[in-house]
């Protein structure tokens, strides 16, 4: 039973797809309050309110996955669960349109005072004097991050009859003249903005983007907006600036704590807010509970999961072309990795033929855990393979050549260790799948799966039939055994597979006979 704790309030119609699930089970129960379920929980669901924290993902030891049902990852130390191997997956835009909306609403709501003129009538006044709005109409609006909610609001401005102004720094021309906005400096769009809305992430860049001095090369009377992180425009430089009239008004959604620990900016008058409502819709919060639910159950029957954080993004297609590659270099990893009883420094990896137009990365991090797996304690898989190979001092490089030796596709894995080099080459072929045929440079041809022995000896009459023997009289059956040389009556390679593991006591009879050099237990 694959087991999700689901710890923020997640639309129940968008789970349908886990609920529907007979293998599946789903326990609602904020992390605080979960005392079992943490120790079983396979997978965690959440939204902005629970704080995915290294000490709670330590606490959880069959966590596979984090699902944010929305866009920020914040909430969630995505560096430690990369380490601790657990993938993390988002809504990216499920609550594009309902946040673009609210931002849309606020920048109304505070040009014409609705807010404040609503708590007017319900006073009993009726002021109209005090409330004189603006029209958006002619106005230069400035948005900094022109990602999926910047460039929908783009449009929306533009219907208004609003020049539109962008700052981002990774945004290309191309792009800024196919959604119909002027690029600018972020100097250029703070002097030149009569509205300024910040659509960004909240990283080491953007927090206090707007700050004292940043604020201070606004045009006076400007307007600001945050409906996207806390953080990004700095509260504490908004005060005297809304005190001396520079700034008349702003709208947040968002704050630097939530809820707000000091409250000292909400008391002014021309400040409007909302609790974070940007994704609280029906549609929104429908949209990201099925994206996320459709993700898992992806994860859990074993297919690709398309919007990760921290793994490389691969879509279904691409997925099936890839994942023979990927579990062949994962078992090429594992095998150099027994077969190497030695610390290593250098794994090389060269793709050949057709596996060379896939996402190669993707193999070499399989291959890379295969190859850590037998050595590392932690769990070890393509999310975190990469960072530990690192803290182990182990380089990865990989090389792509369309030219190929024999074969349509093949895999070279060189492992460079303190005393050894070893090399190991692999193919897949449709019908008849994944074979080994070069180790070492002998040509030779196997299953790589199961119980194997890998034994060097000397191509001398007699050598085989040992083997054989010594096996036999052991009770043991061999299943498959194919043997490579490189040269009549020199070294040689014996490669055998068993249905069952063969004992550390035959392995150590097998080394002492005649003619034999070295044997391998593998285990894959
Ligand atoms: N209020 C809410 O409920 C709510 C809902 C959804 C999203 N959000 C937040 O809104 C923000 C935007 O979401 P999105 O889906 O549009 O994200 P996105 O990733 O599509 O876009 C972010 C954009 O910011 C740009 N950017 C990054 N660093 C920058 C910098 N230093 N200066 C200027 N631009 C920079 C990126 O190039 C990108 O174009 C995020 O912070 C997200 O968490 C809030
Ligand atoms: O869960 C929410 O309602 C907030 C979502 C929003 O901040 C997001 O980043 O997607």
């Amino acid at each position: 039973m694959f087991r999700i704790l689901v710890s923020d309030k997640i639309s129940e119609e968008g789970l349908q797809p886990l609920l529907n699930s007979s293998h599946i089970m789903l326990v609602n129960k904020n992390v605080a309050d979960a005392g079992e379920e943490l120790e079983t929980a396979d997978a965690l669901l959440v939204r902005s309110a629970t704080q995915v924290t290294e000490e709670l993902m330590k606490k959880m030891p069959q966590l596979k996955i984090v699902a944010r049902a929305g866009v920020g990852v914040d909430n969630i130390d995505v560096e430690a669960a990369t380490k601790l191997g657990i993938v993390v997956i988002n809504a990216p835009d499920g609550n594009t349109i309902s946040t673009t909306e609210h931002t849309f609403a606020m920048m109304a709501s505070m040009l014409r005072h609705i807010p404040q003129a609503t708590v007017s009538v319900k006073s009993n006044e009726w002021n109209r004097n005090a409330f004189v709005g603006t029209e958006m109409r002619g106005k230069t609006l400035g948005i900094v991050g022109l990602g999926r909610i910047g460039s929908e609001l783009a449009k929306r401005a533009r219907a208004f009859e609003m020049n539109v102004i962008v700052f981002d720094p990774f945004l290309t021309e191309e792009r800024a003249y196919k959604i119909g906005v002027t690029t600018a400096s972020l100097d250029e769009l703070l002097s030149t903005a009569d509205i300024i809305t910040v659509h960004t992430p909240l990283t080491k860049e953007t927090k206090g983007l707007l700050n004292e001095k940043t604020l201070s090369k606004t045009k006076k009377g400007v307007y600001l907006i945050n409906c996207a992180r806390g953080g990004i425009i700095e509260e504490a430089a908004v005060i005297p600036l809304l005190e001396s009239g520079h700034i008349r008004g702003i709208a947040l959604d968002v704050f630097e704590t939530e809820p707000p620990e000091n409250t000292s900016l909400l008391q002014y008058e021309q400040v409007i807010a909302t609790p974070h409502l940007g994704a609280s819709t029906k549609e929104a919060q429908l949209n990201v509970a099925s994206q996320v639910s459709e993700e898992v159950l992806a994860f859990f029957n074993g297919e690709p999961v398309t919007s990760s954080i921290n793994l490389p993004t691969i879509s279904k297609e691409v997925y099936e072309k890839i994942m023979p590659f990927y579990q062949l270099a994962k078992k090429m990893g594992n095998f150099v990795s027994q077969c190497m009883a030695e610390p290593v420094n250098e794994i090389s990896v060269a793709y050949e033929g057709s596996v060379g137009e896939l996402q190669t990365a993707a193999i070499t991090k399989s291959l890379i855990a295969g190859f850590l797996s037998p050595r590392v304690a932690s769990t070890v898989n393509e999310v975190n393979a990469g960072m530990i190979a690192k803290e182990r001092g182990i380089s990865f490089s990989e090389k792509i050549s369309n030219e190929t030796s024999g074969y349509e596709n093949c895999l070279t894995v060189k492992v460079v260790g303190n005393k050894s080099v070893f090399s190991i080459k692999g193919t897949y072929i449709p019908h008849y799948g994944e074979r080994i045929v070069e180790l070492n440079g002998f040509n030779i041809d196997f299953y790589p799966d199961g119980h194997l022995l890998y034994i060097q000896h000397s191509d001398k009459p007699g050598a085989i039939g040992r083997v054989g023997r010594l096996l036999g009289d052991h009770s043991i059956n061999i299943a498959t055994m194919q043997v490579g040389r490189k040269q009549r009556g020199g070294d040689a390679i014996m490669m055998l597979s068993f249905d069952k593991a063969v004992t550390e006591r035959v392995v150590s009879e097998l080394n002492d006979l005649e003619g034999i050099v070295s044997v391998r237990t593998i285990d894959l």
